[in-house]
């Protein structure tokens, strides 16, 4: 069924699993992540960037809408990175069950200002909404923000700014970053920081950058004609040790875009005769399945719809 974040992300704060967010930008994406949420009875989040809306548009939002709708576990379909007031409200009339206004570039009077204009109009449409409260390292969506500008969430900045915006989610940064280069080795996650805000806050935390980036994955990417420098992501222990401290959803897209081009490049390698696209596309649902398996699993979703 189609529900909103607070319905998936409030009971997985108190039961302390996380839930996973994953990026989708078509059909097979989408499918590969509802399906599996449905056969391993977990509650799931599908979330498109502004990216995947120019790539997509109302019919991708259309596919995850009627596939959410007709689910037998909850799945709430979320902005993921909205840069603006007019984004958020425009996801909003899409469809969407869950929004986020990303303002943590600006200072934080300007990010309560508006994050809380979001707040009140979302709200007043019964939807939820995720904002953000320091910055990651790696590339956001629309800004780069490199190692010396990203800094780590203050939690009591975040107390204050949940206080100011209403916000229903918190998206903090403590030491992951998006895409496939999380740093050299395994990324440092600030374990005592989410715990110490958590101890402040009641409301569910987002972790950004959560891919685990897997070297099976990596290598069969390789292995397959891919290019690819030395990747690493979050290690599975780290992710899981922080859904015990509060962290509810945990943003996955790096992960999958692997995994499906894992899919296709070994579909075609295997037969260069292939030109079937159900031939093509079809491995990567499988690929993606296994790695939104894995993840769910190390979340604890499994088995909470
Ligand atoms: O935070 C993410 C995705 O992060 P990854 O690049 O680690 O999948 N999307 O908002
Ligand atoms: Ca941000
Ligand atoms: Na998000
Ligand atoms: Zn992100």
């Amino acid at each position: 069924m189609l529900v909103t974040g607070n319905d998936i992300l409030i009971p997985a704060r108190a039961g302390q699993y996380g839930v996973g967010s994953f990026n989708t930008n078509n059909m097979e994406i989408t499918q590969a992540i509802i399906h599996t949420a449905e056969r391993l009875r977990s509650p799931v989040m599908v979330q498109m960037s502004e990216g995947a809306i120019k790539y997509g548009g109302q019919d991708l939002a259309n596919i995850v809408i009627d596939l959410a709708r007709r689910a037998t576990v909850p799945v709430a379909l979320h902005l993921d990175h909205g840069s603006s007031y007019e984004s958020a409200l425009k996801a909003i009339k899409m469809g969407f069950t869950s929004v986020m206004i990303d303002a943590s570039h600006h200072g934080f009077e300007d990010n309560v200002k508006e994050t809380r204009r979001v707040v009140e109009a979302a709200h007043a449409m019964g939807i939820s909404v995720e904002s953000e409260l320091g910055r990651l390292g790696g590339i956001e969506e629309h800004i780069v923000v490199d190692e010396k500008d990203a800094f780590l969430t203050d939690p009591e900045e975040a107390v204050q700014f949940i206080e100011q915006t209403g916000t229903d989610y918190l998206a903090i940064a403590i030491g992951t970053s998006h895409g496939a280069f999380k740093g050299k080795g395994r990324p440092y996650i600030d374990h005592a920081r989410i715990e110490k805000i958590a101890s402040l806050t009641s409301i569910p935390l987002v972790a950004h950058g959560s891919s685990g980036v897997p070297q099976e994955i990596v290598e069969r990417f390789r292995a397959a004609g891919g290019q690819i420098g030395d990747a690493a992501g979050i290690a599975d222990e780290d992710l899981q040790r922080a859904t015990g401290f509060g962290i509810a959803k945990v943003n996955v897209d790096t992960d999958l875009r692997l995994a499906s081009t894992v899919g296709i490049r070994e579909a075609l390698t295997a037969n260069p005769k292939e030109f079937d696209p159900r031939k093509i596309f079809g491995p990567a649902r499988e690929v993606m399945s296994q790695v939104i398996e894995h993840k769910m699993r190390v979340l604890g979703s499994v088995g909470k719809a």
